[in-house]
């Protein structure tokens, strides 16, 4: 099965983010909690004062000092910023690169890849390595430019000054005190032009970022959700992002239908009662928009009934799920509870409608207990009304039989336990949250005999009473189901029960015949 989300483009984008903000945070820190730029300005500003009461003669060396200090230093900012950006890139990439050797760790050791990984991330290091010298070779060639300037425009200093000395026109002392601010204002220069560079950085990396973000259509009932939370939280947060208020005109735009969407109880209600419907849904992945997955496909999921999709790999069975927990909308069509189209109800919620459980579910490194109470995740869950679940879920035994019982703790991703105690606390999970659309995506495919047997029965006892949505490769698993929907080229191509399409000796029949299953 595919992965839910676009894992490489999330990475990616994230480490884009996280450079970015980095940035940003940098340059915050550095002139405003430190003051830097304020204080640049006022010297600059002091100091010239200063020099035109000591002298009015040097002010034009002053002004052709200030004028090549800028001009060179604004040079270089300019010239510097692809070599900033790469520089902040590879260092995204490093990150992205140790986050997904961690993750997958198993699947590295597996394939004895230690090696190969290393070498990946030797290469990035380096890469990174080159561009730090080449930025930092940049920096210290400003450095030079600027220092050079600096001591001929104070040479041109001295003779000049030096001569009026001669000539009695300027006492030694303004003179000595001229070059002592001469400096000061040097570095005040220095020190604004440094700043204003770094608020460009701020500004293309705040660009970025919105760039990235309006990369995606605004989805309203998202952001509908989004706000409300915001809202209860009564935080105002201003990421300072909102250049051209991107963010707030799209939003208040979509006000008018966000205000009209109904909360995930309407939802659950309407779903205990009527079908789910996919109506002429048509749909592509937004990274592969040429690619149709679906359609044209009508499916009617029956209200309180089994339904098993089945079909060959690659089929878009998946993806009808991602469809009906929302993680993506159609490209065209609609999927309706009770005859009302899901898009009505605020999306943020929608997770309370519909429960997932998967082949590989993923548990919290919290104990057992908490991990079950994560069903209901903004209420507080009784003990007893933990242990119910878990009873419920065939887990309670296995659960007591372990030394610290519920308060055991499961490590990483639930890895201290076996794969059919994972399902059964996800199961309990499950029961708990009591959504009442249920889609189980392969849920016992990785389970041996017994584990098999014991997961099936706490899933016969989810599903009681709820509307269930079954993937399964082995059709012996649907062989029960109240209807079976094969799908093949973006479409529904045959629906009924196991016996009628069987009689069928359509694609589930042979399907059926290549698992070489003994039905009858
Ligand atoms: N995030 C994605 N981006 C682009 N294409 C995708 C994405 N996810 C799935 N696809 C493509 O959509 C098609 C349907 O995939 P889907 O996972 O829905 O099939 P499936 O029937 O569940 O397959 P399997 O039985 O092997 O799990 C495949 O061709 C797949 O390559």
């Amino acid at each position: 099965m595919v992965e839910f989300f676009d894992r490489q483009k999330v990475g990616e984008l994230t480490g884009l983010l996280t450079s970015d903000l980095g940035s940003i945070k940098d340059v915050v820190s550095e002139n405003i909690s430190r003051d830097r730029g304020l204080r640049a300005l006022s010297e600059v500003v002091g100091t010239i004062c200063i020099l035109f009461s000591l002298s009015k003669e040097l002010a034009p060396i002053l002004a052709l000092l200030m004028v090549v200090i800028s001009g060179s230093v604004a040079i270089f900012k300019r010239s510097s910023v692809p070599v900033f950006i790469s520089h902040g890139m590879a260092q995204a990439s490093i990150s992205d690169c140790a986050t997904e050797t961690f993750s997958a760790i198993r699947t590295v050791r597996s394939f004895a890849g230690e090696k190969r990984q290393f070498s990946v991330f030797r290469k990035l290091v380096l890469a990174y390595q080159n561009s730090g010298i080449k930025l930092g070779m940049l920096k210290s060639a400003n450095e030079s430019l600027t220092r050079t300037v600096v001591y001929i425009s104070l040479m041109a200093l001295y003779i000049l000054g030096g001569n009026k000395v001669k000539a009695g026109e300027l006492s030694v002392g303004t003179m000595v005190s001229f070059i002592g601010y001469t400096f000061t204002l040097t570095f005040a220069v220095q020190g604004g032009v440094n700043t204003l560079g770094d608020l460009r950085r701020t500004f293309a990396a705040a660009e970025r970022i919105n760039s990235i973000l309006s990369a995606a259509e605004v989805d309203a009932s998202l952001a509908y959700g989004l706000e409300k939370e915001l809202k209860t939280n009564e935080a105002d947060v201003d990421l300072g992002l909102h250049n051209g208020d991107f963010y707030t005109n799209k939003v208040h735009i979509s006000n008018h239908y966000m205000s009209a969407l109904r909360s995930a109880n309407d939802g659950c209600s309407l779903a205990w009662s009527g079908d789910i419907c996919l109506e002429d849904i048509y749909f592509s992945y937004p990274l592969r928009s040429d690619v149709e997955v679906l359609s044209g496909l009508n499916l009617t999921i029956q209200c309180g009934k089994v339904t098993a999709l089945v079909g060959p790999s690659g089929a878009g069975k998946s993806t009808i799920v991602q469809l009906l927990a929302r993680f993506y909308e159609p490209t065209r069509g609609r999927i309706t509870v009770a005859g009302e189209d899901i898009r009505t109800f605020d999306k943020r919620e929608w997770a309370r409608v519909v429960s997932v459980v998967n082949q590989e579910p993923v548990l919290f490194s919290v104990s057992i207990g908490e991990n079950i109470a994560y069903g209901l995740p903004d209420e507080n869950v009784s003990k007893d009304d933990i242990i119910k679940a878990a009873k419920a879920a065939n887990a309670h035994e296995f659960i007591i039989s372990l030394p610290q019982g519920y308060d055991t703790l499961v490590g990483e991703r639930g890895s201290l336990l076996s794969g059919g105690q994972r399902q059964r606390i996800a199961i309990a999970r499950a029961l708990l949250k009591n959504a009442p659309i249920l889609i189980l995506d392969e849920a016992t495919s990785a389970l041996d005999a017994t584990s098999e047997r014991l997961v099936q029965e706490a899933l016969d006892h989810l599903m009681k009473g709820r509307t269930s949505l079954v993937i399964a490769h082995r059709l012996s698993t649907v062989q029960n189901a109240h209807q079976i929907a094969l799908c093949s080229g973006g479409r529904i191509a045959e629906l009924g029960n196991h016996s009628e399409l069987l009689a069928k000796k359509g694609q589930y029949a042979s399907l059926v015949a290549t698992q070489r299953l003994a039905f009858e």
